[in-house]
């Protein structure tokens, strides 16, 4: 059966909206699914986990912990859908998801539904990271302005 990126982009939005908001970072929300197999395994949003931590990186790590076979290996085709793009750079100076993507070996598409605004660290040049790694990079278009809302939450109203 094909496969509905929207419809998980906008489960993805959906985990987003439950971040905290802030004025020091976006409301992410991430989903880990077979696509093959048709199916969510995990789920996160920015600051699910304890700490400062980001809707991907909650995502993968709580992927780890669920006792699933090791990521990647069980599923058929291993994909991850993030409302925004994984952050290359933090303004925190902690890991970012580009590297935990590719840490966690066995994801083979990113599906994106915003590019990072240049707004904390400037530009987010992670889309050529993760491609060089050999991973595909692709923008699931139709929900920017709702997914820009939910991100930006927390910030100042200009
Ligand atoms: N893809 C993505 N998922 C998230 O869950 C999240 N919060 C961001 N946000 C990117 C932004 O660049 C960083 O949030 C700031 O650079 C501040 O860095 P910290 O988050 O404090 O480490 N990006
Ligand atoms: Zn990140």
């Amino acid at each position: 059966a094909p496969v509905d990126h929207l419809a998980y982009m906008r489960y993805a939005l959906s985990l987003a909206k439950r971040a905290p908001r802030k004025p020091t970072n976006f409301c992410v929300g991430a989903i880990l699914v077979d696509e093959v197999a048709n199916a969510i395994l995990s789920t996160g949003y920015t600051m699910e986990l304890p700490g400062n931590t980001h809707a991907e990186q909650c995502c993968l790590a709580k992927m780890e912990t669920s006792g699933l076979p090791e990521t990647g290996v069980a599923a058929q085709k291993l994909v991850l859908y993030t409302t925004m793009e994984p952050c290359n750079k933090r303004a925190s100076g902690n890991v970012p998801c580009t590297e935990t993507i590719l840490k966690t070996g066995g994801i083979k598409v990113v599906y994106v539904g915003v590019k990072e605004p240049e707004k904390f660290v400037g530009g987010n040049v992670g889309r050529a990271k993760l491609e060089e790694a050999g991973l595909e990079y692709v923008h699931v278009s139709g929900l920017e302005a709702e997914i820009l809302e939910v991100a930006t939450a927390g910030h100042e109203k200009p």
